[in-house]
């Protein structure tokens, strides 16, 4: 196959002096977009295993979250990339169902193998794939439960849903949906055609200690700094914020600068002129009435004294990211000049206040004035745990949230990808021509999804696929696996249900990165203009 076929895009690599064609790159790309799906469908559903990420510091990450450990395999391999972009897509979109998106992908190039070696152009797989993916997208419409925003109980089942199998996050299932559901809802913004969730306006702070059950949702911002001095005051009411970007210091002199000292007099002036400059700075910031202080850079000894003196809480070297969600809660501008400070610049809260917890000490800002910022405080004995209670709860807070805007949920455990895997079959039926293969081939390729549940319960995949289908075909179209029991059932009533959205963007992502790895039939030696190390999306040419 020497000729590139009509209407392929070709492929440029990273790799100089290689070029590789026609049937043999496009079976490598498919070889390497499937080994990355490989990798993490062990870790799908509830009983999926977790992995261990061990990087070249000898860190570690223990996980089972699809994006989470495609994001931190060091992959090469271009076609390989665009799996792990799927995945990294479907977190930034909907926040969960990212190793079924890298698994999804992954079947579909298996299928489309298949098809290629019995001689199907791989064109006619692409155009295949396209229509049966929308024929989901209309399936699912018609399968789709419609749930109320104010029906709490679906939103807990669906977070209940996001932290089965998540290690930590799923011993405290219970107390950590409710605090999800009453996190989105403290964010969320009514609007005209429902509900707007804006899932920054939750802040997370992780503190070692404690055990995940004192985890705890405050209705206010919790900054990670304590006040400079312990002589500020400990807790100021009515507070007017002040937020600086520059350092509340004596202006570092210019490193080439020198300066001649010839007598104690003159260091006696100039260090009464350091003085001077950094009271008339706190002077600034005190004549606009400000009782708190948080500072992005550093505040020094003689500035902390004038603020303690003047009765000012401070807070130095805040993050910059904390410094922005003060400034959006708190109606505060973040001032960059130290000549331009302006009463209207300064924000309001209720009360800002040190508080201990277990042994760290951090600013709690409430009643801001935009009471809309919350921040939750995850507390567990050790980093890894913390930190996969964070993404387990990530995920809980990102599918009430898409749930809350949506009101619409499909069933899981593998229902749903079965009832669209039969009406496909049905539809593939009613077309004409090869394109009908492609259609069965897609419908094949969603059934990984409940044989994958299925095996990594130590289930036979081959039995309950056939149960569900025959299930399904008779009308049952919430059948799916239960993977503690290996029983075919309703999975509504085993109160197992998720975002439509997340359904969707998944099957819309996979088909996509599978479509655009199957178009590709050269993969050829670019003149290195490309970024080095080899190039996602940007670099691959999809004009005709
Ligand atoms: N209790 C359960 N019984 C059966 N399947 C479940 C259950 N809870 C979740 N699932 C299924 O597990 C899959 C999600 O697994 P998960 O490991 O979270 O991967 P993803 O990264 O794709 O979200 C979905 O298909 C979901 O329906
Ligand atoms: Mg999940």
């Amino acid at each position: 196959m020497a000729a590139r076929m009509a209407g392929q895009p070709a492929y440029y690599s990273g790799n100089r002096n290689q070029r590789t064609r026609g049937h043999d790159a496009q079976s490598i790309n498919i070889l390497a977009g499937k080994a990355v799906a490989n990798a993490v469908r062990s870790t799908l559903g509830p009983k999926g295993m977790d992995k261990m990420l061990v990087d070249s510091l000898g860190d570690i990450v223990i996980t089972n979250d699809g994006a989470t450990i495609l994001k931190e395999m060091d992959i090469e391999h271009p076609a390989a990339k665009m799996v792990v972009e799927v995945s990294k897509t479907q977190d930034d979109e909907v926040g969960d169902g990212t190793t079924t998106a890298a698994v999804l992908t992954g079947e579909l190039l298996t299928k489309a193998e298949e098809l290629i070696n019995k001689g199907v152009h791989p064109t006619i797989i692409t155009s295949g794939y396209r229509q049966a993916a929308a024929k989901c997208e209309e399936v699912l419409g018609t399968i789709t439960i419609d749930i109320s925003p104010e029906d709490r109980t679906a939103l807990k089942k669906v977070a209940s849903t996001a932290l089965t199998g998540k290690g930590e996050g799923e011993l405290q299932m219970d107390l950590l949906s409710e605090i999800a559901i009453d996190a989105v809802l403290s964010v969320a913004e009514k609007t005209d055609s429902g509900y707007k969730v804006d899932i920054e306006d939750i802040t997370i702070e992780k503190h070692e200690g404690g055990s995940i059950k004192d985890t705890e949702l405050v209705k206010g911002l919790v900054i990670d700094k304590d006040r400079v001095r312990p002589n500020m005051p400990q807790r100021v009411d009515n507070a007017k914020i002040m937020l600086t970007s520059f350092a509340i210091e004596f202006n570092k002199i210019e490193k080439d600068a020198e300066i001649k000292i010839t007598s104690p007099e003159q260091m006696q002036l100039f260090v009464d002129q350091e003085e001077r400059m950094i009271k008339a700075k706190v002077d600034n910031i005190i004549q606009t009435g400000a009782n708190v202080v948080f500072c992005q850079k550093g505040i020094d000894d003689l500035a902390q004294y004038y603020l303690e003196k003047a009765g000012i809480y401070a807070c130095r070297r805040v993050k910059k990211s904390d410094m922005e969600k003060l400034a959006r809660s708190t109606g505060a501008t973040i001032v960059q000049d130290d000549t331009e400070i302006l009463i209207e610049d300064l924000g309001y809260a209720e009360s800002v206040e040190e508080r201990d917890l277990k042994g760290t000490k951090m600013t709690f800002v409430m009643g801001c004035k935009d009471a809309k910022a919350v921040s939750l405080i995850l507390h567990g004995g050790t980093t890894h745990i913390v930190d996969s209670l964070k993404r387990a709860l990530n995920d809980a807070l990102r599918v009430v949230g898409v749930c809350l805007e949506d009101g619409k949920v499909v069933v899981g455990g593998g229902a749903t990808e079965v009832e669209l895997a039969m009406r496909l079959r049905q539809y593939a039926s009613t077309l004409k021509g090869r394109e009908q293969l492609a259609v069965n081939g897609f419908a094949d390729a969603l059934e990984v999804i409940p044989q994958t549940l299925a095996e990594n319960g130590g289930i036979d995949p081959i039995d309950i696929l056939v149960e569900m289908r025959s299930q399904h075909e008779k009308g049952n179209k919430r059948a799916g696996v239960n993977v503690y029991t290996g029983k075919v059932v309703d999975m509504w009533d085993e109160n197992v249900i998720e975002p439509l959205r997340v359904k969707t963007q998944a099957i819309n992502s996979a088909t996509e990165a599978a479509v655009m790895i199957l178009r590709i039939d050269d993969v050829v030696a670019s003149s290195g203009k490309s970024s080095a190390g080899g190039m996602p999306g940007s670099d691959v040419e999809l004009g005709e």
